[in-house]
């Protein structure tokens, strides 16, 4: 099969690599001429516009968006409209407001899929876990690329229609900001508690066996080993949002009850209006540096 991706950053190089791994041509573009001739590097076809690329691409054309949420999405979409028809399959592999995906899907003469994406840049490796809304035909036919892309098989599946994919991912971050607060209150107690702890070796010890192991909590045990006990210079500031804040909208129109999901949001919107003397509160700073752990997110710090 032949790809053609638009966005080549932390997520979009990565989608590149393990497409070309798998055996698919690539054809990339990015704003950013960098980026471009670092996915050349990697044995795709460099295009340099949106235009170029579809024109590249020739009939039945598949498409990968790994672009920043909101403007960069419909800018891309416009560029490529002219050159797309009902033959044609559109993912649009970011994090979306799933709202957006629904009009996008409706307004376009592409198969639209809407594609969570979960793992991070620091997932790579390993591969995403992939929900996808919208038709199933352009489902299946990408299949061979979600393949590639997800951890395998296993990594990916249709959750339902237009605006679907997107939703789940929604909800996904919402549990995302959740569990970070969870472990940073848990590691709050023990940096202020009774005893003299090493965080590392508590992280490493629930980490194997425990009831409470994760991911988020490797990532907990790798910042303890690389900030130090008291997390060094990370600064009580936890940026980002736009993901959960959704999520909690949506509860709130569901008449749901989300008050952990929330609370996790409240603490973040808080934190970058409080700043104290100190080094502030532990939970934060661990939920700043996790973000780095898993999105590859800049991490704000504090002067020493
Ligand atoms: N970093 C993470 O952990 C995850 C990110 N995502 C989502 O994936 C998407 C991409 O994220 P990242 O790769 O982290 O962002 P990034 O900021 O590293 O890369 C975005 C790339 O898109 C390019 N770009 C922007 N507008 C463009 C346009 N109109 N045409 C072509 N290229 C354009 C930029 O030059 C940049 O290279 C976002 O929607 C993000 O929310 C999803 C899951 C995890
Ligand atoms: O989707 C992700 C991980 O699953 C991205 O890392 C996202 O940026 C996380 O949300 P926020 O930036 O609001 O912390």
């Amino acid at each position: 099969m032949q790809l053609g991706v638009v966005g080549l950053g932390r997520m979009g190089q990565i989608v590149v690599d393990r497409v070309r791994e798998a055996g698919h041509d690539v054809v990339a573009f990015d704003l950013d001429e960098q980026a471009v001739a670092t996915a050349a590097d990697a044995g795709a076809t460099p295009a340099d516009s949106v235009v170029d690329l579809a024109e590249r691409l020739g009939g039945d054309k598949r498409i990968w968006l790994m672009v920043p949420a909101g403007d960069a999405v419909d800018a891309a979409l416009d560029d490529l409209e002219p050159h797309l028809d009902s033959d044609d399959v559109v993912v649009d592999g970011g994090n979306s407001y799933f709202e957006d995906s629904v009009r996008r899907a409706e307004s376009t003469d592409a198969a639209y899929l809407d594609c969570g994406t979960s793992g991070g840049p620091a997932g790579a490796e390993l591969g995403f876990s992939l929900m996808v809304g919208g038709p199933e035909w352009a489902y299946e036919e990408l299949v061979p690329v979600f393949d590639a892309v997800a951890t395998g098989p296993e990594g990916h599946d249709r959750m339902g229609p237009a605006g679907s994919g997107h939703y789940v991912k929604m909800v996904h971050n919402g549990v995302e900001y959740a569990l970070m607060q969870t472990y940073g209150e848990g590691f709050e107690l023990l940096a202020n508690g009774r005893y003299d702890l090493d965080l590392e070796s508590v992280a490493r010890t629930w980490n194997n066996g425990a009831v409470i192991r994760s991911w988020l909590l490797e990532l907990c045990e790798e910042a303890f080993a690389e900030e130090g006990n008291h997390l060094g210079t990370v600064a009580d500031r936890v940026e980002g949002g736009s993901t959960g804040t959704w999520t909690v909208q949506e509860a709130l129109e569901q008449e749901v009850p989300v008050p952990l999901i929330y609370q996790a949001l409240a603490e973040r919107f808080d934190s970058r209006s409080s700043g104290g003397e100190g080094p502030g509160r532990f939970s934060r700073r661990l939920a700043n540096r996790l973000r780095y752990g898993f999105g590859r997110h800049e991490v704000p710090r504090r002067e020493e």
